[in-house]
C-alpha cells in the first residue's frame, strides 16, 4: 500500500506502535488520529504530531472520510461501539481493522452492520504492562506474531492487502478464525493475567506489616510483571472473551485443586512430576523466536566466579559500544553450573559481542 490515508482511533502504546512503523515503512504515508475528547489536551497526539509520526489530528469521525485504512485502537468495548458510528462516514473500500485482544465480538459487529465484507479483525501479540504513545515503537512489532481473522464476508483482495502490510511491518501475520483466536489467547494472556492479579492481591491483602512487599524476589516479579498492565484495557478483555476465559479458569482452579490434594496426601512423585512437567513444557516454549515479547537477542557465557567478572565483561562491551539491556547470572538445566546471561538490543549487537567476547576467550553460547 503507497501513499495511503491511515487513520487511527485510540492512538496509545499499540496504536502509537503501529504509527511508528507505517511512518518508518513510507514517510508519505498520510496518519490522522481521531481525538475522542475535546476538552482534554492529549499529550501522546501532541507529541506524535511534533515526532512527525502524525499529519494531522481530527476531532470528528466525519473527517475520517478519506481514509484507506482505519485502525480501531481503543481498548475493546469501545472499538466494537465505533462501528456503527463509522458505518456511513467510511468509503466501502477503506479497509477497517482493529488491534483488540479478543476477535469474536467485533467480527460479529462488523458483520451484523453490513461491514463484513471490508472488516478484517487484527492482534498484534506483541505489547507490554505499559500503556500511551510515549512508550510506543516501531520495534514492538518487530518479528511479533501478528493475529488476523477475517470475517466469514471479508474480502479476500483485503485480507491480502492488510496481510503484506502487516508483514512490510515486520511483524509475522497469521490467519486464525476468530473463536480459535479467544480460546488461545484466553488460555496464554487473558487467564495469566487474571492469575497474575490475583497472586499480587493475595499478597497485598496478606502483607500487614509490607514484610512480604520487601522481600518479594524476582521469582515473584517475573511472573506478575502483567499485573501492572491497565485496569481498563483488561475490564474490557474480561467483559468480551468471558465464555473462553471461564473455561480456561476452570480448568486451571482444577489444577490448582489437583496440586492441593497431592500435598495434603503427601504424593511424593506426583509433586515432583507436576514441577517436572511444567518445567519442560516451559523450557520448550521457544526463546528466540516470536512469542508474545518481543524476539530475545541473548548470548550466555561461562565466566569464573570471581569479584569483578560481570564488570569487567560489561566494559568490554561498553568501550566497544554494544550497549546490554540486560545481564545476569542464570541457573537452569541446560547450563547446570550457572551462566552469565547478556540480553542485547539487536541481532547485530548480539553478533558483535559474541565474535569481541569470542576474541577475548571467553566461551560464548548462542541458541
Ligand atoms: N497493551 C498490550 O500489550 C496490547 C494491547 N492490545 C489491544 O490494543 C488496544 C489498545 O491497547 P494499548 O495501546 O495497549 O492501550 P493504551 O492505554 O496505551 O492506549 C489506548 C488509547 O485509547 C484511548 N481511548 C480510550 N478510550 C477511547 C475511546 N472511547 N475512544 C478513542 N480512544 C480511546 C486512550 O486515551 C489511549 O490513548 C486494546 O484493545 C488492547 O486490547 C493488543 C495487543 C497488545
Ligand atoms: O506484556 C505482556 O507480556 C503481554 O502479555 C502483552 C500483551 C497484552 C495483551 C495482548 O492482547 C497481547 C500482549
Amino acid at each position: 500500500m503507497n501513499d495511503v490515508v491511515v487513520g487511527f482511533i485510540g492512538f496509545g502504546l499499540i496504536g502509537g506502535s503501529l504509527a511508528h512503523a507505517l511512518r518508518e515503512q513510507n514517510p508519505k504515508h498520510k496518519l490522522t488520529a481521531y481525538c475522542y475528547n475535546r476538552n482534554k489536551v492529549n499529550a501522546g497526539l501532541t507529541k506524535a504530531l511534533q515526532d512527525g509520526v502524525l499529519n494531522d489530528i481530527v476531532y470528528e469521525l466525519e473527517d475520517l472520510g478519506e481514509c484507506d485504512l482505519l485502525f480501531l485502537c481503543a481498548p475493546v468495548l469501545s472499538n466494537i461501539a465505533y462501528l456503527a458510528q463509522l458505518k456511513s462516514i467510511l468509503k466501502p473500500d477503506c479497509i477497517i481493522t482493529d488491534v483488540g485482544s479478543v476477535k469474536g465480538n467485533i467480527c460479529k459487529e462488523a458483520v451484523a452492520l453490513g461491514l463484513g465484507s471490508q472488516f478484517v479483525g487484527g492482534h498484534p501479540m506483541a505489547g507490554s504492562e505499559k500503556t500511551g504513545y510515549t512508550n510506543s515503537s516501531s520495534r514492538l512489532l518487530e518479528n511479533a506474531y501478528y493475529i488476523l481473522t477475517p470475517t466469514r464476508e471479508t474480502k479476500n483482495s483485503i485480507t491480502d492487502t492488510l496481510f503484506q502490510l502487516i508483514k512490510s511491518l515486520g511483524s509475522i501475520p497469521i490467519l486464525l478464525n476468530p473463536s480459535e483466536h479467544d480460546d488461545i489467547t484466553a488460555a496464554i494472556s487473558h487467564v495469566p493475567h487474571i492469575i497474575a492479579s490475583c497472586l499480587v492481591n493475595m499478597v497485598r491483602k496478606e502483607d500487614n506489616e509490607d514484610k512480604m512487599k520487601t522481600l518479594a524476589a524476582g521469582g515473584f516479579k517475573d511472573i506478575t510483571r502483567i499485573a501492572s498492565s491497565s485496569p481498563v484495557m483488561w475490564q474490557n478483555i474480561c467483559l468480551t472473551n468471558t465464555d473462553s476465559i471461564l473455561r480456561f479458569l476452570d480448568k486451571y482452579i482444577h489444577s490448582l485443586n489437583e496440586v492441593k490434594e497431592s500435598l495434603q496426601l503427601n504424593r511424593e512423585a506426583a509433586i515432583f512430576d507436576f514441577f517436572q512437567d511444567a518445567g519442560e513444557y516451559r523450557d520448550s516454549i521457544p526463546n528466540t523466536s516470536a512469542g508474545l515479547l518481543n524476539k530475545i537477542y541473548e548470548l550466555y557465557l561461562d565466566i569464573i566466579d570471581e569479584t569483578g567478572a560481570i564488570a569487567t565483561i560489561a566494559t568490554l562491551l561498553a568501550t566497544n559500544l554494544i550497549s546490554i539491556k540486560n545481564i545476569g547470572i542464570i541457573h537452569n538445566r541446560e547450563f547446570e553450573e550457572g551462566v552469565l546471561r547478556i540480553v542485547f538490543y539487536s541481532q547485530n549487537s548480539c553478533e558483535a559481542a559474541a565474535s569481541l567476547l569470542r576474541k577475548h576467550n571467553y566461551t560464548v553460547y548462542e541458541r
